[in-house]
Formats: C-alpha cells, structure tokens, sequence
C-alpha cells in the first residue's frame, strides 16, 4: 500500500482529491494499492493510520479537516508519515517556497515527494541539487514532480527519457504558460475583440493563473518553467541567470493585493491594444514564448511577434506547445495539449503517484 499525504487542498490538491475519492470508489481502479491517510492546509491537519473513506474526503472540510482537527504542524505531520508501516508520499500542492525547503528532510526521513509547486526545483540550485542527492538511488525516496511544467502534459518524462538514453538537446522551446496562452490566443488574434484585462479576469476565474496573476505575467512562473526545463536537461539554469520580460505595467507592480492588481488592469488595456495592433499591421500576432538554448545553456522568456502560420499562433484555449529539438529529432517532438487548470494538474500529480506506487506500494497491501 502507498500512504498518500496531501498539503493544500486548494484548487489543485481540491481536484486531486476529487480524483482520488473517484478512484477509490470505482472497481476499474482496484488493483491499485492507494490509500489517502493525510491532509493539512495552514491551519487544520488530520494523520490517520487507517484510509481515509472516499465519503470523507468528498466533504473533508467537515468530516476531516472540521474544528475538532488539530491545528497545522508540517513537522508533526511528517512524523507521523514517516512512523506509518507503508511506505508514504507527500503531496505538496502550496506554491510555498517555505515547504518547498523541507523537502531535504522529508527525503532524509524516507518520505517520497510528489508535486505541482516549481519553488523547489527553481529556485537556490543547492536545494535542487541536494533534493537529486536524496532521490538519486533506485531504493531511497524519489521526486515525481511532472506537473510542474504543462500540468498533466508529459514534457518531463518526455525530456528525461530522451536525456537518460543519451539524446542530445539543442533546443527547447515553447509556450509553457496556460495563462499566457489563453491571454494571447484569446486576445491577439486577427478580429478578436477581447480586451486584454477581460482575457486576465477569465483566466483567473478559470484557474489557469497562480493565486496572484503578477506571477504568471511577470514572467517568473513561465521562468520557472524554463529553469526546471533546463536542470532536468543537465544545465545549471535559474530564474535568476534568465533574460525575463515583464508585462505587468510598472504602475502595478508594487501594489499590494491581488484584487486592486485586477481592479486597475483595465486602465492599461489601450497600452496592450497598441503592442496587439502593432504585431497584427505586419501581420503576426503575440505570443509569450521560453527558450532554453543547449549550444549555449542559457534560456530567455519574452513577448514575441510570430507569423499566422507558425504553428504558436494557431494555438487554442489555454493549450502549452513544447518543442524539443535534439539530435535524434532534428524535425522537433512536440507535446501539445491543455496546460495548466485544476482537473489536468491532479491527473499529473495522479500519473506521478501511480509510478511512486508501481515502484514502491505494489505487493505491500
Ligand atoms: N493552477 C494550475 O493550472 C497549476 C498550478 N500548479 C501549481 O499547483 C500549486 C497549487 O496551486 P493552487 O491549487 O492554485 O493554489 P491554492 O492557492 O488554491 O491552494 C494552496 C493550498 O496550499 C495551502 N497552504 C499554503 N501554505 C501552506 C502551508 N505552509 N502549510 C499547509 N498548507 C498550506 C493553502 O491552505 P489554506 O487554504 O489554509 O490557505 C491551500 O489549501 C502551485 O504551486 C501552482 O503553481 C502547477 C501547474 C498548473
Ligand atoms: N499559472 C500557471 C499554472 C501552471 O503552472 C499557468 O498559467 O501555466
Ligand atoms: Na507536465
């Protein structure tokens, strides 16, 4: 049996434990040897040794995480993973940088990690190093954290494989952002009609953007992309070595909250209708677009203009396109599909904890 363990059940981690729960009560998935016996946001937690019921994780904001919970404590919380007699993942589904530095210890402790939040694998490279470290044999605890880049879409397997049987990456390039792609799909495209703080407010209210959408418009989320991109392909990248355009008007960078970020979108709207219009007069559109260069190990994350028929400006919705041109596909492989939303992002967590317990939970039942 997996142990599954999940921090925040927030949009992503609400949607994992939907599927989970979905799984639990559905005789196709039987065979699989998955259990949920933790969960803990910033205030309430709950370990149990027993399964959580599929009944009570379809309302566990009463059954399992009510008043009577004891309150949040990710120390005594991966303790008590840890003593459980099967082997156990934590699911980390904050974007918080301060989980994310914990991972070492959970590792040390035996504990697999699987999860969605970039902070981890992009930020100080040491944290990153040392988490490899930990992952690094074939018995010891492993890191899945596919959902990181294009959600649920195979981009780091994909790249992983084609490094680990020895292939030679001359270039990965891509739209990375289901925020970005929706804003420009939906926004720079000839005869659309969208203002630019119109297209900002449906993809917040259809949980493509992070919690504050400065993230993914500043360009550290699709950065971030670029950096892991980068580490997974053997490059010592980081956010902080990236050429980055910004595009959050300098007006609104500093303010404090989210709401008046959104509130005060619209006074910008003709700023982006003239770059729009621009693009479209030499007939191109906008599209918000990550390199990671191999010949040089370096990547970049801009606003670029592209022809009507390169296949970035036929995109729809909120889909990522990920190009990897490498020695054995000169002509590049390209993964394309929806990248980012809660239900995709669970099924990338999902398909990570089933290779955790392929690997681990089978014949522990
Ligand atoms: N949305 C998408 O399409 C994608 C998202 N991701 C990533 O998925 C992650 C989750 O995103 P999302 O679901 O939108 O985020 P939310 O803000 O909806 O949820 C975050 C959750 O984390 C909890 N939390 C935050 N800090 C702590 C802490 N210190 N201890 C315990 N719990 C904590 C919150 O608890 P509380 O409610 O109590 O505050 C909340 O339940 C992010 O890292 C994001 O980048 C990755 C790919 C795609
Ligand atoms: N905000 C991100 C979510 C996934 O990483 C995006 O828009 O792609
Ligand atoms: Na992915």
């Amino acid at each position: 049996m997996l142990n599954v363990a999940i921090i925040g059940p927030g949009l992503v981690g609400g949607a994992l434990i939907e599927q989970l729960a979905a799984h639990l009560q559905s005789p196709r998935f039987a065979g699989l040897p998955i259990a949920v016996v933790g969960l803990i946001n910033s205030k309430k937690m709950a370990v149990s040794e027993a399964p959580f019921a599929a009944s009570d994780l379809g309302d566990w904001k009463s059954r399992i995480l009510g008043s009577a919970a004891p309150d949040a404590d990710l120390a005594q919380f991966a303790d008590r993973l840890a003593k459980l007699a099967s082997p156990s993942v934590v699911v980390d589904c904050t974007s918080s940088d301060a989980v994310a530095e914990l991972y070492p210890q959970w590792l040390a402790k035996g504990l697999h990690i699987a999860t969605p939040n970039k902070k981890a694998f992009s930020n100080d490279l040491s944290l990153f190093r040392r988490i490899q470290e930990l992952s690094g044999s074939p018995q010891g605890p492993s890191v899945y954290h596919e959902a990181t880049v294009g959600a649920g879409l195979p981009v780091l397997s994909t790249l992983s494989d084609l490094v680990r049987t020895g292939d030679r990456i001359v270039k990965i390039e891509g739209i990375f952002s289901g925020t970005l792609s929706y804003l420009f799909n939906n926004f720079s495209a000839p005869g659309a009609t969208q203002k630019f703080s119109e297209c900002v407010a449906v993809a917040k209210a259809s949980g493509y953007t992070e919690p504050d959408p400065r993230d993914d418009l500043n360009g550290m989320d699709v950065a971030r992309k670029v950096a892991i991109l980068g580490r997974v392909a053997g490059y010592g990248l980081g956010t902080d070595t990236l050429a980055i355009e910004n595009i959050v008007p300098e007006a609104l960078r500093g303010v404090a909250s989210a709401d008046e970020f959104m509130s005060r979108l619209p006074e910008f709207d003709d700023h982006f209708a003239q770059l729009n219009g621009e693009a479209l007069a030499t007939g191109s559109v906008l599209r918000y677009v990550g390199c990671v260069d191999g010949a040089s190990a370096q990547g970049s994350v801009k606003l670029t203009r592209y022809p009507l028929d390169h296949p970035f400006a036929s995109l729809k919705g909120s889909d990522n396109i990920i190009a990897f041109t490498t020695e054995r596909f000169p002509n590049p492989l390209i993964v394309q599909g929806a990248g980012a939303g809660a239900a995709v992002t669970a099924f990338g967590i999902f398909s990570d904890l089933i290779k955790i317990c392929e690997r681990f939970g089978a014949g522990t039942k």
